[in-house]
C-alpha cells in the first residue's frame, strides 16, 4: 500500500496536474494506494502524522510536491524506522531531487518508486532556536541572511507565479537575488563549530547549512556536501562588498564561489550561530520567522528514501 501526500499548489499549481497524470497510471496498473491532498500550509505535516499513527509496520509515504512539502512531511514522521519515502518532484526548485538524481519525469519517478532498485539512508538537519523556543527538521538546507531573504521575498512574489507559467521559475530567484543584493542587511555575529572556540565574523552576507549541495533551484552553495556523511556543509560569506558579491554570484551555479576571498566553507556536526539582530531564516526554502540565535545539527542516516 502506498500513501501519497500531494501538494496541488506546488510549482504554482502544476502539482495538481502532475498528480492527475500519476493517478491515471496508478489506476491503470491497479496499484493499491491512499491519497491525501494538502489544503493549507503545514497540512502535509498533519497528514504524515496521521498516516504514521493509522497504519502499522513499514509505511510507503510518497510525496508529490516541492522541497517545502518534503520538509513538511519529514516534520510529521513520528518514527523514521517505519517509513520508506518515495518522492515525485513537482516543485519549482526541486533541489532534493536534483541532488539525489531522481527522475524529473513524474511517470518515470513513479515507476522508480513502484519498482525500486534501491533505497538510501540520507542525513537530515535539525535547526533549533533556544532563544525563540523553536525547532524544525530540514531535508536539504537551512540558512540565515541573504538566501533566506530571497526565499522570503520569492514566497510573496507574483512574478514567481507568472514566470512558473512559462517554465521560467528560476528567473524569479535571479531577479529577486539582484534586488536583495542591493537592499539586504549584513550581519555581525559569532559562530561556534562543534562546540569549539567561538569565531567572530563581521559583515556576514549569509550562513547556510547544507545537507545536499544545491539550493535555490540548482545553486551549488556547498559543492562538497555529502548527504550520507553525517555532517552539515556550511558556507559563510562575510566581509565582501556588494559589488564583489555580484561578480561572485555567477560562480555559485557551478560551486566555484568557494575559491573567493570572504567565502568560508567547512563540514561539521553542530553549529551555533548568534547574530546582532533577528534576520530571516529559511528552512528548505520556507521562511518561518526571523531569528538571532540558532543551533544547527545533522542527524545521521535518518531518512530512508527510494533513489
Ligand atoms: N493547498 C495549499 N494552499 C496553499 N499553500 C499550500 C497548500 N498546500 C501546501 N501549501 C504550501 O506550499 C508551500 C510550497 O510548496 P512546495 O515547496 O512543495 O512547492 P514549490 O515552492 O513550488 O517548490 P520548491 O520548494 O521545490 O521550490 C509549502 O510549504 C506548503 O506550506
Amino acid at each position: 500500500m502506498y500513501h501519497f501526500i500531494i501538494n496541488p499548489k506546488s510549482r504554482s499549481e502544476k502539482g495538481a496536474k502532475i498528480w492527475h497524470i500519476v493517478k491515471e497510471v496508478l489506476d491503470k496498473k491497479e496499484v493499491s494506494y491512499t491519497f491525501h491532498i494538502t489544503r493549507y500550509p503545514n497540512h502535509a505535516t498533519e497528514l504524515a502524522m496521521e498516516i504514521c499513527s493509522t497504519y502499522s509496520g513499514i509505511k510507503n509515504i510518497i510525496v508529490l510536491g516541492g522541497d517545502g512539502t518534503v520538509n513538511e512531511v519529514i516534520n510529521g514522521i513520528t518514527d523514521f524506522n517505519d517509513v520508506l519515502l518515495g518522492y515525485i518532484p513537482s516543485g519549482s526548485s526541486n533541489d532534493l531531487a536534483r541532488s539525489l538524481k531522481l527522475p524529473k519525469d513524474p511517470v518515470k519517478s513513479l515507476e522508480n518508486i513502484l519498482f525500486p532498485s534501491r533505497f538510501q539512508y540520507v542525513d537530515i538537519g535539525l535547526i533549533k532556536s533556544y532563544v525563540s523556543n523553536y525547532s524544525r527538521k530540514f531535508a536539504v538546507s537551512s540558512g540565515i541572511g541573504f538566501d533566506a531573504a530571497i526565499c522570503e521575498e520569492t514566497f510573496h512574489s507574483k512574478l514567481k507565479i507568472f514566470l512558473n507559467r512559462y517554465g521560467l521559475g528560476k528567473l524569479t530567484y535571479i531577479i529577486i537575488c539582484l534586488k536583495q543584493l542591493i537592499s539586504c542587511r549584513f550581519m555581525d555575529g559569532m559562530v561556534t563549530v562543534d562546540g569549539g572556540k567561538p569565531q567572530t565574523y563581521k559583515k556576514i552576507l549569509l550562513i547556510t547549512n547544507m545537507i545536499h549541495k544545491y539550493e535555490g533551484g540548482g545553486m551549488q552553495i556547498a559543492p562538497a556536501a555529502d548527504p550520507y556523511d553525517g555532517k552539515l556543509s556550511v558556507c559563510i560569506v562575510h566581509g565582501v562588498s556588494r559589488l564583489r558579491i555580484l561578480t561572485v554570484l555567477p560562480f555559485l551555479l557551478f560551486g566555484k564561489h568557494i575559491h573567493f576571498k570572504g567565502v568560508v566553507t567547512f563540514n561539521c556536526r553542530l553549529l551555533d550561530i548568534e547574530v546582532d539582530n533577528p534576520y530571516w531564516v529559511h528552512i528548505d526554502g520556507e521562511c518561518p520567522d526571523t531569528f538571532s540565535q540558532l543551533t544547527v545539527s545533522c542527524i545521521t542516516n535518518q531518512l530512508r528514501i527510494i533513489v
